[in-house]
């Protein structure tokens, strides 16, 4: 606002350079270092006993979660060799935390690191002065990782899917800041690669380099839950079918746009589906050409090939006509990393938020909530106290109703059968929000 222009660049919009300065002072200030937004509008976080707020960067901003006041702002850079972590860390119960991010290491060498961030010490103090990287995972491209939002987490094993949309490096360092080009400008599909699943084990950590896992291309966001089976590691994720970016089609021109034209644009878009796929640990040479998966209730299959390649095929959960299930969520405290029943997410109609959904992962049935001229975000599971069955709990959901008196409420839903239990409703307009986090 000082400044009367953008001054840093975001997902989507360009700074505007200084007026005052010259090309050549430009020139400088932007090999002092390209400023990376700390924008963290994603998600919002425990970690130990703090609470952050966060984008993709390195940058995350612990906030006062009862006055809602910025205390400060940590670069994890200081702390680990990552150039950013996605928003979707997962929580151990005794607090440990890990997360994955791109690292753009010295002589232009990639890898995706996996991080840890141990729980609160006992001298109080903070955990992220003690976080460490666990496991380096290599890129599939020299100069192009690819874009990560989330990942897989079972009791032993950490699940990485490697997706076909690349950030090209050389652009982002060239182009990047200096000649007004956005983060968006710098990713680009890989046509040719598919999509790799990578497996690395906790304890002890490292990668497992020879479970070469391959499929069809995908855009992956949000993992739902991984967990392990009689010798498999079966995945659950909200899947676009296709290597073209997703992000392409959420510009504000795309919702700006008339009913049928929103539509139209969404038919062009890779279609969603949520996908099971079940990958084999145990790998045998005689096996090649054969299905490895046993288990008996999915139709998921994985194949050995001759050069050693394990080639996927999902079992469909859920599928609609542009018609998504995203922003995903399960009974966390119980079900993160184990077999499990249900999942919670937000019905996407042609990329328009407009219902929540209850799916049964092992049955397919479904439940949904939804009402006119309103629109939901991502449903929060929080169990009831003392509960024993997987869905007694409820869902939390900010919904934003344009024009009604009070535009936006606080929405309470009986988990198990997504009827209405209670709404909040405020006289102001709540901004859609993307992901967040139930403090007790
Ligand atoms: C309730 C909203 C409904 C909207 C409907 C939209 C449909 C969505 C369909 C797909 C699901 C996608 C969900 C993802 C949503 C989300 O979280 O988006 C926000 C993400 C942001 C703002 C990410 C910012 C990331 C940045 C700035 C990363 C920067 C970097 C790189 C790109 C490369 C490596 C370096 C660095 C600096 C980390
Ligand atoms: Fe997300």
């Amino acid at each position: 606002m000082t400044e009367n222009r953008v001054v840093i660049t975001e997902f989507g919009t360009a700074a505007y350079p200084d007026p005052c300065k010259n090309i050549f002072s430009r020139f400088f200030t932007y090999f002092r270092g390209i400023e990376v937004t700390d924008n963290c509008l994603v998600n919002v976080y425990p970690i130990g006993e703090d609470f952050y707020a966060v984008t993709e960067t390195n940058y995350i901003t612990k906030v006062d979660p009862d006055s809602l006041e910025t205390l400060k702002k940590v670069d994890l850079c200081k702390y680990l060799s990552v150039n950013g972590v996605t928003a979707h860390p997962h929580t151990e119960r005794d607090g440990t935390l890990y997360n994955i991010g791109n690292c753009f290491g010295k002589n232009m060498s990639l890898a995706y690191n996996i991080v840890k961030i141990p729980p609160v010490p006992k001298d109080k103090s903070d955990p992220i002065e003690k976080s460490q990287v666990l496991v380096q995972l290599p890129s599939s491209e020299r100069l192009k990782p690819s874009y990560v939002h989330s990942f897989g987490m079972t009791d032993n094993y950490f699940v990485f899917v490697e997706q076909p949309v690349k950030i090209n490096l050389l652009k982002f360092l060239s182009a990047w800041s200096f000649r007004g080009a956005t983060y968006m400008d710098c990713f680009e599909p890989n046509a040719s690669m598919g999509t790799w699943f990578h497996l690395a084990s906790k304890e002890p950590a490292g990668y497992l380099s020879s479970h070469k896992f391959r499929t069809s291309a995908f855009n992956l966001f949000h993992h739902i839950n991984a967990y392990e089976d009689e010798g498999f590691i079966v995945v659950d994720l909200c899947a676009w079918k296709g290597h073209e970016f997703v992000y392409n089609y959420l510009y504000l021109a795309n919702v700006k746009e008339e009913w049928e034209e929103v539509k139209k644009a969404a038919a062009r878009a890779p279609q969603p589906e949520v996908r099971r796929y079940v990958l084999p640990l145990d790998i045998h040479r005689e096996d090649q050409g054969k299905n490895l998966v046993s288990l008996s209730y999915t139709t998921a299959t994985a194949v050995l090939h001759s050069d050693g390649t394990i080639w996927l095929e999902p079992e469909v959960l859920f599928s609609g006509p542009r018609q998504a299930f995203e922003f995903p969520q399960i009974n966390y405290s119980k079900c993160c990393g184990k077999k499990y029943s249900f999942a919670y997410g937000l019905g996407l109609n042609h990329f328009i938020p407009d219902r929540i959904v209850k799916l049964n992962v092992q049955t397919k049935e479904t439940w949904v909530w939804q009402e006119e001229d309103s629109y939901p975000s991502e449903p929060l599971f929080v169990p009831s106290p003392g509960a024993t069955e997987e869905d007694d709990g409820v869902l939390l959901s900010i919904v934003v109703k344009p024009g009604a008196q009070r535009p936006g409420s606080l929405l309470v839903l009986d988990a198990r059968n997504l009827t209405e239990l209670a709404r909040a409703e405020v006289n102001t307009i709540i901004p859609i929000t993307l992901h967040g986090t139930y403090k007790p």
